[in-house]
């Protein structure tokens, strides 16, 4: 029987929609085949509906394959919320459709819904058309597998890649989350608690970045340069944030839900469930946009600066920096004694024990230098908004009133004798009586000088008896602030001018490292950065 002329008609011209949404996407204009796509699918969406037109099984197909490669180019613009819902009404269609499968495991990927992915690659195998794809399927199941693994058991190593001296393909990545938990902090709003006895170097969480903007800022002589082009790299995280903020509800939420600096105390306390990175799905999300000064502020108070892993181990900063923004690591507390470090590869902050800790103790962080003077500390917590309110700043808020105190901070300021400062400060701890944690944090405090004193063979020579032995004081500084690059570095130099170390040095570097690195190498790893 012959179609009347006008659906012939509405029939090529819907063709003609789809075959030109089709080119926009060979042509990768992601938004113009996103709003043709759009229109082929409301064009026969009203065609299906009409109870004249007879059930047409090819059209039924282009309506997935429309639906599908929409997502596909939603996906392109980090659509993720759309590009799933353009996923599943192409699955109600056909629920094994290979392409739909594929896009939809990959979104999943990047949500870090690992285990819901791993289900969407395993349907797709079933497919038989995926063996011309089944290299590349194959690939994402492995993925996804070691993801799911990783991220329920933590069993991060980066020994191959650090052996290699961090070339080739950095470590996959998967978010972690380790004993801990969100609550009430002492210090300030909410906090990140232990549920458990944590050791030194364990894991406690790995997260992806919302956003990240990286760039090379020039230096010294150019100044204005680097401030524009510091400018200009804020501006771009911030754009880059507040797309991935309207584009995905769970985003949205999650940033929501972090401190603007102010009245923390009445801030809510989330639940750790919903930032596990297989969960998230049914949140029940506001969809109230947030007001741009408060995403400002939102990011004036919880961005960080990227420590990379490599230039951890190399010292080596150069004028490279980047910028982001990790959810959970928002919620961790600054202390001037931590017992936390972090450092990042890639999009991920790895954050670890870098001392042991006890179970319901908060989880902190130094968000800066802390071998550094109270005064010092003050300033860089200032910069920060907050006045630091942590037992280590206490301490040294009340020992900064003595007159002695007063002498020792102006000496190590003006620079005098660094032997002189040691001295004076060791002699004027024995007559304060200071004991325990308090002596480290006090060399912590003047770290500086005690590390010159340590690495130099000749004044060790001439002031060794009057100082502590360099162990006693790392030993303190470690228990009170945990360890650093730094103190490693002086540890090595020291042991290397007694002439190298025997078993028991090398095992206490090993400790130290631990600390400072945590368990994501085996000890040969570790040993070949130590020595
Ligand atoms: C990244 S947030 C940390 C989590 C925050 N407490 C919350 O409830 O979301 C940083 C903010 O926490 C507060 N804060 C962190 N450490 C602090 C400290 N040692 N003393 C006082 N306030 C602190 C400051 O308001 C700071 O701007």
């Amino acid at each position: 029987m012959k179609e009347p002329e006008h659906q012939q008609n509405t029939e090529e011209m819907m063709q003609q929609v789809r075959l030109k949404a089709n080119e926009l996407l060979l042509r990768e204009e992601w938004e113009q085949s996103i709003q043709t796509y759009t229109h082929f699918i409301s064009l026969c969406q009203t065609h299906i509906s009409n109870p004249k037109t007879r059930p047409d099984q090819k059209l039924q197909k282009s309506l997935c394959l429309a639906f599908s490669n929409r997502a596909e180019a939603r996906l392109k613009t980090r659509d993720f919320d759309g590009s799933l819902k353009d996923c599943d009404e192409a699955l109600k269609i056909e629920n094994t459709h290979f392409k739909t499968l594929m896009c939809k495991g990959k979104i999943l990927l990047n949500l870090d819904r690992y285990s819901m992915a791993l289900n969407c690659f395993k349907i797709a195998n079933l497919d038989h058309l995926c063996n011309a794809d089944s290299e590349t399927l194959n690939g994402y199941l492995e993925k996804c597998k070691k993801l799911e693994f990783l991220s329920r058991s933590g069993a991060f190593d980066f020994s191959n890649w650090v052996l290699n001296g961090f070339k080739g393909k950095i470590p996959e990545l998967a978010e972690y989350i380790g004993a801990v938990e969100i609550k009430k902090s002492e210090i300030s709003g909410r906090g990140l608690v232990a549920t458990k006895n944590i050791d030194y170097g364990s894991l406690l969480l790995v997260t992806k970045a919302i956003a990240t903007e990286r760039g090379i800022l020039p230096q010294s002589k150019t100044e204005d340069l680097g401030e524009n082009a510091q400018m200009v790299m804020w501006k771009n995280f911030v754009d880059k944030v507040v797309e991935s903020t309207s584009n995905c509800k769970r985003t949205h939420a999650l940033i929501s839900m972090l401190s603007v600096g102010e009245n923390e105390e009445s801030l809510e306390v989330p639940d750790i469930s919903v930032l596990r990175p297989e969960s998230g799905q049914d949140c029940s999300f506001s969809n109230e946009k947030i007001d741009m000064g408060v995403m400002l502020n939102i990011l004036d108070v919880n961005s960080l600066v990227e420590e990379t892993f490599a230039a951890k181990f190399s010292g080596k900063k150069g004028d490279y920096h980047g910028v982001g923004i990790w959810v959970l690591a928002s919620f961790v507390n600054h202390s001037c004694n931590p017992n936390a470090k972090r450092f990042h590869i890639g999009d991920h902050v790895i954050v670890h024990a870098s001392r042991d800790i006890k179970e319901g103790e908060e989880i902190t962080l130094g968000y800066f230098d802390v071998f550094s003077p109270l005064k010092t500390r003050k300033e860089m917590a200032k910069n920060w908004g907050f006045d630091c309110h942590c037992k280590r700043c206490k301490f040294e808020t009340d020992i900064s009133l003595k007159h002695e105190m007063g002498e020792i901070e102006m000496g190590y300021e003006l620079g005098v004798d660094v032997c002189t400062t040691v001295y004076k400060l060791e002699e004027s701890m024995k007559r304060w009586m200071v004991r325990g944690k308090m002596k480290g944090y006090l060399r912590a405090s003047f770290w500086k000088v005690y590390s010159e004193v340590f690495v130099s063979e000749k004044l060790m020579m001439k002031w060794g008896r009057r100082v502590p032995p360099m162990e006693v004081v790392v030993d303190s500084v470690v228990e009170a602030v945990g360890g650093d690059e730094r103190v490693l570095r002086v540890v090595i130099e020291g042991v290397k001018r007694i002439g190298g170390g025997g078993l028991a040095e090398m095992e206490k570097m090993m400790k130290l490292g631990r600390g400072v690195y945590g368990k994501v190498m085996k000890k040969q790893a570790l040993r070949s950065i130590l020595s």
